[in-house]
């Protein structure tokens, strides 16, 4: 207030002077001084008003700076990004070539690498060289997840006004609410009142709609809701979808709605993603995503899902996660992408994810370790004929590398301790590779998976299907992969240590028969040793699970 005092004093000073008095004028400019600091206590309604107001001013300077960083980061690729969705727009939502080529274009923009497992292995590298980093700088993380929410929190003014009017709505809504006593409610408005939280708890259940006689308000629950998200289509923006949390799912003739998007088959590299993809693209209630693996929020945001520009958010959910397809449906479609790299980022990506999208659904499926890095290094091989140091082609001796992955990828619960704390455990669904492709268990682990993720658990079928398999599988290394027994002991000895943190979690959390689990790897390991040559020299061909 002293700030004003100088201010006003002048003008005070300037109306008296035409009656002579300079007392007088110092008199009321002390009144006027008085009465709006009278008035501004009194409009404030809070005390706690006043800092939280800086708090937000501080943090529109700190993301604008931020964002124009960032933008400038990104100009190039948001403009050829910008070009293609205009051209994106004159074209019929139904056209999935068309789709597919402008998904591609969306993350082509942030890397000329169209190969998905060369970005993987860069990204490893990158990500080894990040675990040194972090190592170095205690803190940092804290310091980025700083400006993570720095950067979340303010996407542009129009957002705040928006949210500055949603606010006072609802506090117009509280408002009413303490208006007369409402009269006691007519047993015709109590069976009503009853039905409706039925049919919540129905809706927050998930399953096919029951069409019993909630289906009106459902249906018109459903519309809103429908009508709401869609209105993101034109923002384009992660924190319009954020919004739709505040909005009660509802019903489509018939059919339950799902939030936008639903969920993400998250990890691991070479444990039957590929072929959980197909099976859950060929569910009625599922929306293909125009490609396999996106990995939008490694790639096409720099490792950081803040600082994606509202193009590239737009770009995502059009052209990949197919928003217009299922906003035609009225959102009884779910929307799904499958990148298997998000798995290994969750140090930052859960928190993130779980602050656009608080909803989201995680589907993570393991694999015995030695198995999944035999698999990549495989992979590798035999899709890109890229060897790396560690393999000795010659010999096709592997058991350097796993050696290697051991320490990194293929030790899981490294990559799923950040998972594990930030999405809730309603919302996290862990399956192991072993359980879900064999004979006896893949239709209750298929349908333990549909129920989790609230569609029909027994469309479209039992079957998972096998895709993406290994060549080898019938070929060069059918009979197993070479190593001695004290090297494959050695593995298994790190595997198991892996396996046991893995597994600890899986029990803590309760997502699995945690035995059944550990005793899945075991019998692998016994069964390869079982079949190595006596020694420690001894022969060992390795076979995969
Ligand atoms: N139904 C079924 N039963 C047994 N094994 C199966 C099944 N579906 C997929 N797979 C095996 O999973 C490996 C491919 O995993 P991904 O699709 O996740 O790989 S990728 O990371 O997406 O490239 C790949 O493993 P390898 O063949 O050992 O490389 C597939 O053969």
């Amino acid at each position: 207030m002293g700030v004003l005092a100088p201010l006003l004093a002048p003008a005070a000073n300037r109306s008296c002077k035409r009656d002579g008095s300079p007392v007088k004028a110092l008199l009321i400019g002390a009144l006027v001084v008085g009465l709006l600091c009278c008035a501004i206590v009194t409009l404030a309604p809070s005390g706690s008003l006043m800092p939280s107001n800086r708090v937000r001013l501080h943090l529109n300077l700190g993301t604008n700076k931020n964002v124009e960083g960032n933008e400038q980061q990104v100009k190039g690729k948001a403009e050829a990004l910008d070009t293609a969705l205009q051209d994106q727009a004159h074209l019929p939502a139904t056209d999935a070539d068309s789709q597919q080529a402008t998904a591609a274009a969306v993350l082509a923009t942030s890397s000329g690498d169209a190969d998905q497992n060369s970005h993987k292995e860069e990204a490893k590298a990158a990500g080894k060289q990040e675990v040194a980093a972090e190592q170095q700088q205690p803190g940092a993380e804290e310091q980025q997840q700083e400006e993570q929410q720095d950067g979340g929190k303010a996407n542009n003014q129009e957002e705040e006004q928006r949210d500055g009017a949603e606010e006072a709505e609802q506090q117009g809504g509280a408002e009413e609410q303490l208006v007369p006593t409402p009269a006691a409610p007519t047993a015709a408005e109590e069976q009503e009142e009853q039905q409706e939280e039925k049919e919540d708890a129905a809706g927050e259940q998930g399953g096919l709609f029951d069409g019993s006689a909630s289906q009106d308000v459902s249906e018109a629950r459903g519309l809103e809701f429908a009508q709401r998200v869609k209105d993101c289509d034109n923002s384009g923006q992660f924190s319009c979808l954020n919004r739709q949390n505040n909005w009660k799912l509802g019903t489509s003739g018939g059919q339950r709605q799902f939030r936008f998007p639903h969920f993400y088959i998250a990890g691991f590299q070479k444990c039957a993603t590929t072929s959980l993809f197909h099976h859950l693209i060929h569910h009625p209630q599922v929306q293909e995503p125009s490609i396999k693996e996106p990995e939008f929020f490694t790639k096409a945001c720099s490792y950081n899902a803040m600082r994606c520009i509202t193009s590239q958010q737009r770009g995502y959910m059009r052209d990949v996660l197919n928003f217009r397809r299922i906003q035609q449906a009225n959102f009884t479609k779910a929307a799904f992408e499958g990148s298997t790299h998000y798995g290994l980022e969750g140090r930052w990506l859960a928190m993130q994810l779980r602050e656009h999208f608080p909803w989201i659904k995680i589907v993570l499926t393991m694999r015995e370790p030695i198995s999944q890095a035999i698999s990549m290094v495989n992979h590798m091989l035999e899709r890109h004929g890229a060897a790396r140091d560690c393999y000795d082609r010659k010999k096709g001796l592997v058991f350097e590398c796993i050696n290697e992955d051991l320490d990194y990828e293929s030790r899981y619960a490294k990559s799923v301790r950040p998972w594990v704390k930030h999405i809730p455990r309603e919302q996290l669904h862990v399956l192991q590779y072993e359980n879900l492709t064999s004979d006896a268990n893949m239709a209750p682990a298929l349908r333990d998976l549909k129920s989790f993720l609230e569609i029909d658990p027994l469309l479209p079928s039992d079957d998972l299907g096998l895709k993406n398999f290994r060549h080898q599988r019938g070929g060069e290394h059918s009979d197993g992969w070479p190593m001695s027994r004290s090297q494959y002991e050695s593995l298994v000895e790190k595997a198991r240590r892996n396996a046991e943190e893995i597994v600890e979690l899986v029990r803590a959390q309760g997502y699995a028969d945690a035995d059944a689990w550990m005793a899945n790897w075991e019998a692998a390991w016994k069964m390869n040793l079982k079949r190595c040559q006596p020694g420690p020299e001894g022969e060992c061909l390795v076979i995969l699970t």
